[in-house]
C-alpha cells in the first residue's frame, strides 16, 4: 500500500497549503477570465442580427457554443482543481474538472482535464506500477480555498508485497464514502478507482456490459463514462448524441447533478416512459400486466392487431357518390387487402396502394355504366376519362369514409388505445395468450404506462410514419426550440452576475433581453434549425444515437430492449446493472438472454467487485439473502466497515406502526447530517406512510418523493439505485411476499445504506 500522509496527526506545513492556494487562486483567476470572455461573446452573438443565411447559421452556432461555455465554466466552480501529479523527472501537473491553458506561454497546460490521457496516472498509478509518477496529491478545497492535502508517495519501498489491489487515494476515498448524503448523487471524479477507470475509458464501439453488485459504483461509472466519451469523441457524439436511460424519474433526479458538475451538457436523460416522443407515460398498472406487455410475443400481438384493422366486410358496402350508389363487394375488398399486404409496406404507408385498388374497382363500375356502348362494342371511355373518374371518386366523401373504415390511417396511440379498450380486439390479436393474460391487457383509455412505451414504438414501426406523425414531430421541435431559446436567455442573464459590462451602450446598460426576446430568438433559430443534438433527438423517434447508456438495465423487458436497439443501430452501448437485483417480472436474469438476439456473442463483460456504499457489517446481512436468490452468487467486497452493527427486531403486528414512529425518530436523531430512508412493502405505504407522516412532518412520501428531505418513505422499486446514510427496512417478509422476485427486492432494500441499517419485522399473528 502506498504511504499516506494526510491525516491531521501528521504535520502538513502551512507553507505547503499556502503554495497550493496560490496556484489554485491563479487557476480561479483564469476561470473568471474565461467566463467573462464567453459571456461577452455570448452577448455579442445574441445582439447581432441580419446578414445572409450563412451568417445567421454561423451566429446561432456561436450562441450555442458560448452559452455552453458559460454553463460549463459555472459548473466547475466547486473543486476546479483536485489533484497534482509529481513525475519522476521533476514535472508537476495539476488535474481538475476542465483543462485550462496558459495563453501567454505556448498554451502550456495549467490544469489538465481529468479525461485527458495524460491525467490517467492520477487514477491508475500504484506503488508497484507508478507509471512515471513519484507523488500523487489530492487537494481538498472548500469554495476557492484549499483546506487540506493528501499525499501518496509511489515508490517500490511502499508497494504491497502481496500485489493486493490497492485503493487509489485511500484517505480521500474514505472521506468521500463516509460523508453524509444529500439526496443528490455527487460525482466521483476526484477518487475514481482503477477498476472503474478502465470501464470509464473503454473504447466507444461495441456493447459493454458492466455487471456489479450493489454500491460498486455502476451508476457513477456510467455517468463518468458519458462525460469521458463526449470529451474524447466530441465530434462524433455531438452530432449523434448520447442517451442515458434510468429506471424512474426519482432516480433521474437523484443523478441529475452529476453531469453538470462534470461540465457536461450533451446527454439526454430519459426513463423508459419518456422514450416515445410526445408521450409521457406516468400511468401505473399491476406488475403482472407490465410483465405480459414486456414479452416478445407482443410483437406478434401488435402485428395481428394491425391486420385486424384492415377490415373486409361480410356484406357488400353501399357507397353513395354524387348521383348514384356504388357497391363494394367483400371479395373485392379481400383481394385488394391481400395485394396491398403483399407489398410489405407498413400499414399507413400502404394506405395509398389500398386507395388505388378500391378506387380502381369503383371506377370500373362507373365506367361500366356511363361508357357502355349501346351497340355492344368496347367501352367508349378513353383512358383519360377513366383517370378523371378515378380522381373524382377519390375525392368523394362517401368513398373516403369507406376507405377510412376499411384501412384507417392509425397513430400508434390509436391502435393501442383501441386494442386495450376492447376485449374482442384483444382476443383476436392475442390468441397465444391465456385468458388471464388477455384480461391483464384490458383497460380503459386514459394515459400510458412505461410498459406501453415499447409497444407504442413497435406499433409505430408497423404503422409507418404518415404526414400527421411528421407534423406532430415538427410541432414538438418547435416547442423544444422555444424552450431552448428561453434557456439561452436564462444562461445569458446568469452570466451577467459576473459583471459583464455593456459598454456599447455608452454606459447605460441595455441588456440583450431588451433587444431580443425568446420569440425572436426562436424565429432566428427556425430559419437555421439550430437545436442541440439532445433536443432534436428527444423529439425524433427515428433518431440514431451515437451511444446509449442504460442504468439498472436488468429491469428492461425484451420489448424494451427492442426499442433501445432501434435507437442505437451502431450498437455502441454501455449497459450497467446487476442481475441479482432484478425486480421487474419481465426484467432479465441473464445478460446473454437479453443481448444475444441483437448482437450474438459480440458483447464484452466487465465486473465491478468492490462495494463502495455498503459497509461490511450490512453486506453480511444482505449476503444471506443473496444466497437464497442463488447460492452461486457472491456479494461484492465492502471497502470499509462502519463499526455499527445492523439491528433486527421483531414486533407484534399491532405495535408495528407505533414502533416505527419511535425507531424513525431515534434513527433520524442519530444522523448529524445525511438522510434516512424507510423502505416498506408497496402494500403498506398508505397505512405506515399516514402514521409516520403525522408524527414526522419532515418526511417525504409519494410517487416522486423529495430525496433531499431528511426522512423519505419509499418502496423498493422507488429506492432502486438510491442510497441513504441510514435505512430502516420494514416487514422484509412482506417485501418478499409481494413479488415472485421478492428476494431480489429485499436484497436491494438491504443494500441502500452507507452507514446504518435497522430491520423491523412484524411477528406472524
Ligand atoms: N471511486 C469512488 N469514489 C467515491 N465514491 C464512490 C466511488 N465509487 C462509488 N462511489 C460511491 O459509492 C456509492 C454507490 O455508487 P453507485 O450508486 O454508482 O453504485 P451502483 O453500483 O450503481 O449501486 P446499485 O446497484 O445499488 O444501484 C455512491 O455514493 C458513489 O458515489
Amino acid at each position: 500500500m502506498s504511504r499516506q500522509s494526510g491525516d491531521p496527526g501528521e504535520l502538513r506545513s502551512a507553507d505547503e497549503i499556502g503554495r497550493e492556494q496560490e496556484y489554485v487562486s491563479m487557476l480561479y483567476g483564469r476561470l473568471d477570465d474565461l467566463r467573462e470572455q464567453a459571456a461577452t461573446r455570448l452577448t455579442e452573438a445574441l445582439r447581432t442580427t441580419g446578414g445572409t443565411l450563412q451568417d445567421r447559421s454561423q451566429r446561432d452556432s456561436s450562441v450555442r457554443m458560448y452559452a455552453d461555455q458559460v454553463e460549463q465554466y459555472a459548473a466547475v466552480e466547486n473543486g476546479l482543481a483536485f489533484g497534482r501529479l509529481d513525475t519522476e523527472d521533476g514535472g508537476r501537473h495539476y488535474v481538475g474538472r476542465i483543462g485550462i491553458f496558459d495563453t501567454s506561454d505556448d498554451y502550456d497546460p495549467l490544469l489538465m482535464d481529468w479525461r485527458a490521457p495524460a491525467a490517467r496516472p492520477f487514477y491508475l498509478a500504484t506503488a508497484a506500477n507508478p507509471q512515471g509518477i513519484r507523488r500523487r496529491r489530492h487537494l481538498r478545497t472548500r469554495q476557492r480555498k484549499v483546506t487540506g492535502l493528501n499525499d501518496e508517495v509511489l515508490d517500490l519501498a511502499t508497494a504491497s508485497p502481496t500485489g493486493h489491489e490497492e485503493l487509489t487515494g485511500e484517505a480521500s476515498l474514505l472521506a468521500a464514502l463516509n460523508a453524509g448524503r444529500t439526496g443528490r448523487m455527487r460525482d466521483i471524479v476526484e477518487t475514481i478507482q482503477a477498476e472503474q477507470d478502465r470501464i470509464i475509458r473503454a473504447d466507444l464501439p461495441g456493447v459493454l456490459v458492466v455487471q456489479g453488485g450493489p454500491g460498486t459504483g455502476k451508476t457513477a461509472v456510467a455517468l463518468h463514462r458519458a462525460a469521458y466519451l463526449l470529451y474524447t469523441h466530441r465530434r462524433e457524439l455531438s452530432t449523434r448524441g448520447v442517451l442515458l436511460v434510468g429506471p424512474n424519474l426519482t432516480f433521474l433526479r437523484y443523478i441529475s447533478q452529476v453531469l453538470p458538475a462534470l461540465a457536461e451538457t450533451g446527454v439526454l436523460l430519459r426513463t423508459q416512459g419518456d422514450l416515445f416522443p410526445g408521450v409521457s407515460a406516468r400511468r401505473t398498472e399491476p406488475a403482472e400486466a407490465a410483465a405480459v406487455k414486456g414479452r416478445l410475443a407482443m410483437t406478434e400481438v401488435l402485428a395481428a392487431a394491425v391486420r385486424d384493422r384492415q377490415w373486409a366486410p361480410d356484406e357488400p358496402l353501399e357507397i353513395e357518390v354524387e348521383r348514384e350508389v356504388l357497391h363494394l363487394d367483400p371479395q373485392t375488398c379481400r383481394a385488394a387487402r391481400e395485394r396491398v399486404r403483399r407489398s410489405g409496406r407498413p400499414h399507413n404507408l400502404a394506405r395509398p396502394l389500398f386507395d388505388i385498388e378500391i378506387v380502381h374497382a369503383l371506377a370500373a363500375q362507373v365506367a361500366e355504366r356511363i361508357g357502355a356502348d349501346p351497340l355492344g362494342g368496347e367501352n367508349l371511355l378513353s383512358p383519360a376519362d377513366i383517370a378523371e373518374i378515378r380522381r373524382e371518386l377519390h375525392e368523394e366523401p362517401g368513398v373516403r369514409a369507406a376507405l377510412d373504415e376499411l384501412w384507417p390511417v392509425l397513430t400508434p396511440q390509436r391502435l393501442l388505445a383501441d386494442l386495450f379498450a376492447d376485449p374482442d380486439r384483444i382476443a383476436t390479436a392475442a390468441p397465444q395468450l391465456t385468458e388471464g393474460e388477455r384480461a391483464l391487457l384490458h383497460r380503459e383509455p386514459g394515459g400510458w404506462t412505461p410498459a406501453d412505451v415499447p409497444l407504442l414504438d413497435e406499433a409505430a414501426e408497423l404503422l409507418g410514419e404518415d404526414e400527421r406523425a411528421a407534423a406532430a414531430r415538427r410541432e414538438r421541435l418547435r416547442v423544444l426550440n422555444r424552450e431552448y431559446a428561453e434557456g439561452v436567455l436564462e444562461i445569458w442573464k446568469g452570466s451577467r452576475s459576473i459583471d459583464v459590462e455593456d459598454e456599447a451602450d455608452g454606459g447605460e446598460v441595455l441588456g440583450v433581453t431588451d433587444l431580443i426576446d425568446a420569440d425572436r430568438l426562436l424565429e432566428r433559430q427556425e430559419e437555421a434549425d439550430r437545436l442541440t443534438t439532445a433536443q432534436r433527438a428527444a423529439a425524433d423517434r427515428n433518431w440514431a444515437f451515437g451511444h446509449v447508456i442504460v442504468d439498472e438495465a436488468q429491469e428492461l423487458s425484451p420489448m424494451a430492449w427492442r426499442l433501445l436497439m432501434r435507437r442505437c443501430p451502431s450498437r455502441s452501448m454501455t449497459i450497467v446493472g446487476d442481475v441479482a437485483q432484478t425486480g421487474a417480472l419481465s426484467g432479465t436474469p441473464s445478460w446473454a438472454d437479453a443481448l444475444e438476439p441483437y448482437v450474438a456473442q459480440r458483447w464484452r463483460l466487465e465486473e465491478l467487485t468492490v462495494s463502495y456504499r455498503t459497509p461490511a457489517e450490512i453486506m453480511a446481512v444482505a449476503a444471506e439473502v443473496l444466497t437464497e436468490i442463488d447460492p452461486e452468487l457472491s456479494p461484492p467486497r465492502s471497502v470499509r466497515e462502519s463499526g455499527v452493527p445492523p439491528w433486527d427486531r421483531s414486533v407484534p403486528p399491532d405495535r408495528l406502526a407505533a414502533d416505527l414512529v419511535a425507531v424513525t425518530a431515534r434513527e433520524a436523531a442519530e444522523l448529524t447530517e445525511g438522510r434516512l430512508g424507510v423502505i416498506v412493502p408497496e402494500g403498506r405505504v398508505a397505512d405506515l406512510g399516514a402514521t409516520l407522516g403525522a408524527e414526522v412532518p419532515e418526511m417525504a412520501i409519494g410517487e416522486h418523493p423529495e430525496l433531499e428531505s431528511r426522512v423519505v418513505l419509499l418502496t423498493v422499486a422507488q429506492a432502486k439505485g438510491l442510497e441513504f446514510d441510514s435505512v430502516l427496512v420494514v416487514d422484509p417478509a412482506g417485501i418478499v411476499a409481494e413479488s415472485p422476485r421478492g428476494r431480489s427486492d429485499l436484497y436491494v432494500a438491504l443494500t441502500r445504506a452507507t452507514q446504518r441499517l435497522g430491520i423491523l419485522r412484524p411477528t406472524t399473528p
